[in-house]
């Protein structure tokens, strides 16, 4: 089965995520490849959807944002999109005000993460802006750094706007806050596609990489289990995690139980819940700082 390769496109509002989408879109066109694209506005009206030609498969998420009131929207969709268009790539644009951590979850469901590849998150930053962000009230500060942080490549645009001198403050700025992505300085989102197609975020199981590398930015891990397991040896091996892990999330099958458990984990605190069908064992795991190679043995040492 070819997996959907899958883009997240962050940044604050206005800072040129739709202008890079149809950069995106306009290359993809050239290249033969199949689209598609999920949108997600925070009005009930859609204002940027004029920008994706009417032959390219467009899934809209109005009036909430993905990575809260409207995430089980967001799985339907793309599900849909998955299974049914089954595209080569999927955009997907978040509002603005979007938490990086937060859409990965949105968008990583258990039931079809096997069908996709996460290829990572471009993070638009309006130059000027970023400049003047002492502006902005603390907690829409903190939301532009924390789309730096966890970005896997960094659109510096509207430079257009800046000077040199100022082109570079924010390019150092921008470093600081994150030296693990590539940043590059953009006019009207100007992205070469080879850059975009370098990026990769999500590990699978069975690919993890040499032992002593860590996945130094935010990254994505998915198991899928075999067997059964003892769930108190599932809980010790949370109870072992490092905190760097924000969530984990899927189907887990237990000695005890008729079906897999929906199992649901943020921020240390876990939640079973029974379900009365058979469900994929896919396991997803999102996290910073991490060796997916250690989780990856210690989770195939729970099924021996
Ligand atoms: N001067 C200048 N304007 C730009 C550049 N890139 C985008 N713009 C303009 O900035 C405005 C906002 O760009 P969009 O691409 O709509 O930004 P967005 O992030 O999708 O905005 P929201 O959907 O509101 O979050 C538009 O008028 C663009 O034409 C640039 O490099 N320089």
């Amino acid at each position: 089965m070819n997996k959907t390769e899958i883009y997240v496109l962050a940044g604050f509002l206005g800072s040129g995520k739709t202008t890079l989408l149809k950069q995106l879109l306009t290359e993809e066109k050239r290249q033969n490849r199949k689209v598609a694209v999920m949108m997600n506005e925070l009005g009930k009206v859609s204002i940027d959807s004029n920008a994706v030609d009417e032959d390219i498969p467009l899934k809209e998420l109005l009036d909430g944002c993905i990575c809260c009131t409207i995430q089980d929207k967001l799985e339907s969709q793309l599900q849909e999109l998955l299974v049914i268009s089954k595209p080569e790539v999927i955009y997907i644009e978040a509002t603005g005000a979007a938490h990086p951590v937060e859409v990965l979850d949105a968008v990583m469901s258990p039931l079809f993460v096997d069908r996709m590849e996460m290829k990572g998150i471009i993070s638009v930053v309006d130059g000027k802006r970023w400049l003047d962000r002492k502006l902005l009230s603390p907690q829409v500060q903190q939301l532009l750094i924390e789309q730096v942080r966890h970005a896997d490549l960094i659109l510096l645009n509207k430079t257009d706007d800046l000077s040199e001198s100022e082109q570079s403050k924010v390019t150092m700025e921008v470093q600081a806050v994150n030296s693990h992505a590539f940043s590059i300085l953009t006019t009207y989102a100007k992205v070469p596609m080879s850059q975009v197609r370098k990026l990769s975020s999500s590990v699978k199981a069975g690919q993890a990489r040499s032992h002593a590398e860590l996945d130094l930015k935010l990254s994505t891990f998915v198991y899928q289990f075999t067997k059964a397991i003892e769930q108190t040896e599932f809980e010790a091996f949370l109870r072992g995690l490092p905190d760097t892990i924000y969530r984990i999330k899927g189907y887990v099958k237990f000695h005890s139980t008729t079906y897999p458990m929906l199992f649901q984990y943020s921020y240390g605190m876990p939640l079973f819940l029974p379900e009365n069908m058979n469900m994929p064992q896919n396991i997803v795991f999102i996290g910073e700082n991490m060796n997916w190679n250690e989780i990856e043995e210690q989770l195939q040492a729970l099924e021996k």
